[in-house]
């Protein structure tokens, strides 16, 4: 499905979902990376190469009548597939080599991640990210 027609199905599944019970889930995922953050002050210290030990918490949701057989809205195991593409595609990596033509901060790269996964997992409503214990940021294309 193309973007733009995957964006109008998360948009229509969205307006038919407000107000719905609805379930949530939650998978945590790690890597390690280096970064440069680009456009900042030259005295920040994030405008050096550091690295940060990176968590992703993928959430996906289905309406209460939605759940598998097993009463899953999707089987955590499923979620091995990503686990390995973190592994391959950002672990270890210098994230500027990676995501190109985007500013690898937290709030990029979970939209980044988002993206590229959406269409895999239908029922993926959002993408956190961490870069230290204290600091999160989501991307969420529509709030209930
Ligand atoms: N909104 C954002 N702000 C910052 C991002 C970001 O991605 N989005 N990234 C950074 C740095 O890459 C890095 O995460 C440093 O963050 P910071 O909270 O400053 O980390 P510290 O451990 O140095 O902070 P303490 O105050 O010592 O806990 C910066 N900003
Ligand atoms: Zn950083």
């Amino acid at each position: 499905m193309g973007s733009c027609a995957n964006w109008f199905a998360a948009l229509a599944v969205g307006l038919a979902w407000k107000g719905q019970p609805v379930f949530a889930i939650r998978k945590e995922f790690g890597f390690s990376a280096s970064h440069v953050l680009d456009h900042l002050p030259a005295d920040h210290p994030c405008s050096r190469m550091h690295g940060h030990n990176y968590t992703v918490v993928l959430e996906l949701k289905a309406q209460e009548s939605g759940l598998n057989e097993a009463g899953f809205v999707r089987d955590y195991r499923d979620l091995g597939e990503f686990k390995a593409w973190t592994d391959d595609t950002l672990d270890h990596r210098h994230l500027n080599d990676v995501i190109i033509d985007l500013n690898p901060s937290a709030e990029q790269l979970a939209r980044w991640i988002f993206t590229t996964w959406r269409e895999k997992l239908p029922e993926l409503v959002a993408v956190s990210v961490s870069e230290t214990p204290k600091t999160w940021a989501e991307f969420r294309p529509r709030v209930d």
